[in-house]
């Protein structure tokens, strides 16, 4: 009789982590480019008279095509159906595409006497042409950016199951986070570097995604090669084949009530965490009087923090289990940093003040690790992993939905809250308590919901709070 070596590339842990890095790289730099102008806000209205509501448009865009379009969804099916290369590369293609549409629309080469310029310009004109071009690009990219997000935790589901499946999704998270806290210094270093101007940071991001798009290329060869060992042993297993994704399937998702309470956590968790990442430079410097290099090198903690802390708690949620308590624990976390940087009296030069910023930025860090680390390796407990891909892109839908709207209210709400003679009169500085008052209640919200799933847990034995490690 044959032998059956049941021995596949994932049991190596060396291939199995360099699959991983792989394909962590392509995130990181992506999420530097996501957030590449985050630490302009205030060069892009001196210099380009990108308001704060225009400006909160612009944040807000990269998620138009994935909610209104439906561009998520279709992701997850194409992801279920196509498999994880084609859609990979096919969202770092479309990334790409985005990325150097937004590069244009910044640049000196978009301007007047331009045919789409003056197309641009003829209508809603207080939202400048190059903004419009720029939001155009960026909801692009946006569509490449959650497309490639879904398809690499599919590809970490697929290399980790039954093994350290919330460490590497840690991981994976911790160095996106790496990414946007790099991104966080090389910006305003690279805007600052001769005569000011948002154009350099955003080119050196977009050749640096060139290099994502390449480490994904190099992955693509290792998931060959492991689809080709998975269809060898389950034929000498005489295993039947996955069905993949059906329409029925959608019905289920959206049906299965823990499921949604996760997407609706999620998508009030990420709505203080996303958005707030786009205007937490401005606010720093308004609520702390400080340069724009000094705010956001001191947000730039809070990605730092995320970064060290999220791999460790992916590794402990493994070992001891506690999901949903950590879930709970993040979004007060995030309620607390919010609420100081509403309320609290800060002082300009004063070292208590700085001391308080630093303390409620490190920690949004750590919820911002607790969240993540729970929230995504919990959905394969949730949903059957046919239509695993689905399952992650309807709960990215959902959350992209939030992130869409709140940069908007952000800069609707700081407008509002800062009528020009009130600005004035307070030499130029904006008033941020009623935006922070705003991120705050969604973490009350998601603390809520978190407690709610804890609940359904309980009673039906989702193994939210189990260890994924089965030993
Ligand atoms: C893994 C998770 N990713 C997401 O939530 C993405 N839908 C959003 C990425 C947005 C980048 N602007 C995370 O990063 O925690």
């Amino acid at each position: 009789m044959n032998k059956i070596s049941h021995e596949t590339m994932r049991e190596s842990s060396v291939l199995r982590w360099s699959a991983l890095i792989l394909v962590a790289l392509t995130m990181f730099f992506a999420y530097m480019f996501v957030d590449v102008l985050s630490p302009l806000q205030t060069l892009l209205e001196q210099q380009k008279g990108w308001t704060p509501e225009v400006y909160g448009t612009f944040a807000s865009s990269e998620y138009f095509l994935n909610v209104f379009v439906f561009f998520l969804f279709f992701a997850g099916i194409i992801l279920d159906k196509m498999g994880i290369r084609f859609t990979g590369l096919l969202s770092c293609i479309i990334m790409l595409i985005g990325a150097g549409i937004k590069l244009y629309a910044i640049s000196d080469w978009f301007g007047a006497d331009n045919a789409l310029y003056d197309l641009l310009n003829s209508f809603a004109v207080s939202f400048p042409p190059a903004a419009k071009l720029a939001s155009v690009g960026f909801a692009i990219f946006g569509c490449g950016i959650e497309m490639a997000g879904i398809t690499v935790s599919k590809t970490i589901v697929k290399w980790f199951t039954g093994k350290e499946m919330a460490l590497a999704m840690g991981l994976e998270m911790a160095i996106a986070r790496l990414g946007v806290a790099v991104v966080f210094w090389i910006s305003p270093y690279f805007a600052n570097l001769g005569t000011p101007d948002v154009v350099r940071p955003v080119a050196v991001c977009c050749l640096l995604l060139c290099i994502g798009f390449l480490t994904f290329f190099v992955y693509t060869l290792m998931d060959k090669k492991l689809d080709s060992q998975d269809s060898t042993l389950s034929k000498e297993l005489d295993e039947e084949p996955e069905e993949g994704f059906k329409m029925s399937d959608l019905g289920k998702l959206l049906t299965n009530k823990v499921y949604i309470i996760t997407a609706l956590l999620c998508v009030l968790y990420y709505a203080a965490i996303f958005p707030f990442q786009k205007f937490a430079t401005s606010m720093l410097e308004n609520r702390l009087g400080l340069s724009t290099t000094d705010a956001s090198q001191l947000f730039s903690w809070f990605p730092i923090g995320a970064m060290i802390l999220t791999p460790l708690l992916g590794w402990f949620l493994d070992k001891k289990g506690k999901g949903a308590t950590m879930l709970i624990f993040g979004s007060i976390l995030v309620f607390v940093c919010h609420m100081t940087f509403a309320i609290y009296p800060f002082v300009e030069g004063d070292s208590n003040s700085l001391l308080v910023a630093y303390s409620a930025i490190i920690v949004l860090g750590v919820s911002f690790s607790l969240v993540p680390a729970a929230l995504w390796p919990s959905i394969p407990h949730l949903v059957d992993k046919t239509y695993l891909g689905s399952a992650y892109s309807i709960v990215f839908l959902i959350q992209n939905f939030g992130l869409w709207l709140f940069p908007i209210i952000i800069g609707v709400v700081l407008d509002k809250s800062n009528p020009a003679e009130v600005l004035i009169a307070n030499n130029g500085v904006y008033n941020y308590t009623p935006a922070m008052l705003v991120f705050a209640s969604c973490g009350i919200f998601a603390c809520i919901l978190g407690l709610w799933l804890k609940a359904e847990d309980k009673k039906h034995g989702y193994g939210l709070e189990e260890p994924n490690v089965k030993s």
